[in-house]
């Protein structure tokens, strides 16, 4: 039975180094590091998400400010509001919560976060250092970076003779994990849905990455006995056995067989998840300290 990496506890050690590194900030300049999240429109996951990224900016310490925008929000609107964000002093931190209502065209409006604001790291100036293996200058994308420390904590940071398999190639998710798991040595394999015979290529990994938007699609025959399996999946599917209408969240790994096969694993929910909400407050607070010249620690 594989190690079940417990992702709150390990997110609840980030968020501790977190809070450390924004009262050092404010005792030193007597600054707070601040988070804007933007939210547009009404859809309850995003406002699920939204509301635990406020909850947690406050834990740490930090100003957090968010807006909520109606669905009939402009494009014009959206990104005068990033601008304002961008001229504001007090705010360290921009995310615009993805995805943003029909209409909307998102990826302008993220290109328009000023590079060192985008505690998203879906800047192209962001995604670009980490392709070329910059992973100091940038601010990198939240749910890799957490993925990544699963990764560091099972295996150190040197991957070397490792062979990954990123299954998904997202500029959220799949491309970035890529490049991290490239610029620790790992051999990287970035499959996708054109990807001929998925199950042997995966089973060909040391570390298989899910982030495919499939329920329970990685099944234990997939899995390398004595792999690392990392599942970033966040699907919700009809529980009845809780009752009419009930859902429950799962990965994409089918959890209970492949855990029998792998030696380390992350649930769903439990595993990533916390983590890329700690990494945004890591990323927040990295921010903070850049802009008033103090080193951040590395998370
Ligand atoms: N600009 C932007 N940046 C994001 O990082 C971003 C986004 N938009 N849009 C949506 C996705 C999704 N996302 C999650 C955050 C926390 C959990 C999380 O905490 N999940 C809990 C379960 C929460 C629940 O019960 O639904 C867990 O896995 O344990 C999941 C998913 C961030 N996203």
């Amino acid at each position: 039975m594989a190690t079940v990496i417990d992702g709150k506890a390990v997110a609840a050690g980030v968020v501790e180094q977190v809070t450390a590194a924004s009262a050092a900030l404010e005792a030193q300049t007597g600054v707070r590091p601040g988070l804007a999240v933007v939210i547009v429109g009404n859809d309850p996951a995003s406002h699920v998400y939204v509301s635990s990224k406020s909850r947690m900016a406050k834990q740490c310490g930090f100003k957090s400010v968010q807006h909520t925008l109606p669905e009939t929000t402009s494009q014009a609107e959206l990104e005068a509001l990033v601008e304002t964000l961008n001229q504001d002093p007090e705010i360290h931190g921009i995310l615009v919560q993805l995805p943003l209502p029909d209409g909307l065209n998102s990826d302008p409006v993220i290109q328009s976060i000023r590079p060192e604001k985008d505690v998203d790291g879906l800047h192209v100036v962001n995604a670009g250092k980490l392709m070329t293996g910059d992973l100091e200058g940038g601010l990198i994308s939240c749910t890799p970076a957490g993925a990544m420390l699963f990764v560091r904590q099972t295996h150190g940071p040197d991957l070397s003779g490792l062979n990954a398999v990123v299954i998904g190639r997202s500029n959220l998710f799949g491309k970035p994990m890529s490049a991290l798991l490239l610029a620790a040595n790992a051999t990287v394999t970035t499959a996708h849905s054109r990807t001929k015979d998925l199950a042997s290529v995966c089973r060909n990994a040391d570390i298989l990455v899910a982030a495919v938007g499939r329920p329970q699609m990685v099944k234990a025959g997939w899995v390398k006995p004595g792999a690392t399996v990392i599942d970033v999946g966040i699907n919700r599917i009809d529980a009845p056995e809780r009752g009419e209408g009930k859902t429950r969240l799962v990965g994409d790994v089918a959890f209970d067989e492949c855990a029998e096969v792998a030696s380390t694993i992350t649930p769903v929910p439990g595993g990533v998840g916390p983590m890329t909400i700690a990494m945004l407050m890591a990323n927040t607070v990295t921010a903070a300290m850049r802009a008033h010249g103090i080193k951040p620690p590395s998370f």
